[in-house]
């Protein structure tokens, strides 16, 4: 375990680092962010006992470093510096053995089992075997960066002090470098130290971090404490904003520039929907801030083409996502930028129409497929039956997250109303239904405009959401059941 306590310190008179005061177990790793010369290397100098502390102590299991013999402290702490001292002409192999000098002993020290075993270990670590014998001086930044982990490595030190291990590593050697630190913290209880520029990074794989500005600590804690708009905001002087990791619950950040090009100002309208046999389509001069349950790009994104298609009722594909993204480009449009559903609803039965409000206007356009209309508070053990109504929400104005998910909850509910005041049935229960089996719905949004926090059923947009949708699904459900002559 490492305990650092109170400790102050830098360099000449002046104190760098000021009463900093932290504790990270074995197996655990602890990464230190802050700005350029917020004094994170000056930290990790004191905590090496390179530099030596005006005042306060760090502690390896109690006993504090200034107790341990220099060859001793270096068995137990191996450090990576940030900027290396490039030893000119040795091999990656002579470069790493150099890590094996504390565990040497006496005037002419042998070369060991062990200090073999362990070179080799650590080159295979840092996967770097196939340059054993290369001279470092003829490497990339990245390929000298891995070998002098793998020096670190090699030292077999229960405390690894690392000064931004990343540097120089493209994305695919970050991850494995640091899934392989990581393992070793884990597998052999090391504790790990570690400066990062790239907070993503440090959030994703610490178990703890500490916010470094001015030479004090501004926050620490878990990366759900730490990684937090309005103090990365402060410490860097910088705007961001905080989002989920997809996979992980590890808080990330994305910096917010602070020049954009001029906006163009675009308005959504009815008119500039296009309806052919095969979809109703909008393309929009401008991306928009989209959320969606379509089958293509669903969730939230920024998007250009949205793109409702028709399939025939005997549509049937395995995978139905790759046809309609193969269907897309057939089109000329790119997947990446396409908000794509499908319906069996004969394409000029869409209904279109344009509501103003006081913040602006939407547009609103619903297919509805009533065929397999289900009662869903009695949707248990029924088998699964396509039938699908597609409703969109084409805002012009600027919504909060939480107004996106409003518009999309008083969009269901007035679907739902639509439903009900049409007397659309589940077939299979004879209850009023309350939608179909795979009902799509999407809402985007210039982000123009006026703000719009809310979009709940007493808002200027959430009325307009509730009674667009609802006339428009039940003209779509009227000319659909004339369609099939229901
Ligand atoms: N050898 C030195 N002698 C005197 N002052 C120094 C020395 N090294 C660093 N400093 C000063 O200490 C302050 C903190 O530097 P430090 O290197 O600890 O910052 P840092 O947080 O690691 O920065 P960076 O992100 O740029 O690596 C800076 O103002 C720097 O000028």
């Amino acid at each position: 375990m490492l305990q650092v306590s109170q400790l102050t310190g830098g360099y000449g008179e002046k104190n760098i680092v000021n009463g900093v005061t932290f504790r990270v177990k074995k197996g655990s790793m602890l990464g230190i962010l802050g700005p350029n010369g917020s004094g994170k290397s000056t930290l990790m100098k004191l905590i090496s006992g390179i530099l030596p502390a005006q005042q306060g102590a760090v502690e390896i299991d109690g006993k504090a470093i200034a107790n341990f013999l220099p060859k001793e402290l270096a068995r137990k702490m191996a450090v990576l510096p940030q900027l290396h001292a490039h030893a000119f002409e040795h091999t990656v192999r002579e470069t790493i053995s150099l890590g094996r000098y504390p565990h040497q002993s006496g005037w002419f020290s042998s070369w060991s089992e062990e200090d073999e075993a362990a070179v080799v270990e650590a080159m295979r670590l840092m996967n770097i075997q196939q340059y054993e014998n290369k001279s470092i001086d003829r490497m990339s930044g990245g390929e000298q960066q891995r070998v002098f982990v793998a020096q670190a490595l090699a030292q077999n030190a229960s405390i690894l002090l690392l000064d931004e291990p990343t540097n120089h590593l493209d994305i695919n050697h970050q991850k494995e470098l640091l899934d392989t630190i990581k393992k070793q913290a884990l597998e052999k209880e090391l504790t790990v130290v570690s400066i990062f520029h790239d907070i993503n990074l440090a959030s994703m794989y610490c178990d703890q971090l500490l916010l470094l500005d001015q030479g004090k600590i501004k926050r620490m804690g878990e990366p759900h404490e730490v990684v937090r708009e309005q103090d990365i905001e402060a410490v860097y002087k910088t705007r961001v904003s905080n989002h989920p990791h997809p996979e992980l619950p590890k808080p990330q950040i994305t910096l917010l520039p602070g020049i954009n090009r001029p906006a163009v100002q675009a308005k959504i309208t009815a008119e500039d929907f296009a309806v052919s046999a095969d979809y109703v389509l909008y393309q929009s001069p401008i991306s928009l801030k989209t959320v969606s349950s379509a089958v293509i790009n669903a969730g939230a994104g920024w998007y250009r083409t949205f793109m409702n298609r028709h399939v025939d009722d005997t549509y049937e594909c395995d995978d139905s996502t790759q046809e309609m993204a193969m269907f897309i480009e057939q089109q000329g449009f790119m997947v990446t930028d396409t908000v794509g559903m499908m319906t069996a609803v004969r394409t000029e039965d869409v209904v279109i129409k344009e509501y103003e409000g006081s913040f602006g206007s939407a547009v609103i356009a619903v297919t509805a497929g009533v065929g397999n209309a289900v009662d869903v508070s009695k949707a248990l053990d029924r088998a699964v039956k396509v039938g699908t109504i597609n409703t969109w929400i084409l805002i012009n104005g600027e919504l909060s997250d939480e107004a996106f998910i409003q518009a999309m909850i008083t969009a269901t509910e007035a679907k739902t109303k639509a439903l009900h005041h049409e007397g659309v049935m589940d077939p299979l229960t004879n209850t009023i239904a309350t939608g179909t089996s795979t009902d799509s719905c999407l809402v985007a949004a210039t982000q123009q405009g006026e703000h719009l926090p809310y979009a709940g059923p007493i808002t200027e947009l959430g009325k307009v959401i509730g009674t667009g949708v609802f006339e428009c699904t039940v003209e779509a459900i009227g000319l659909y059941r004339e369609a099939k002559k229901l």
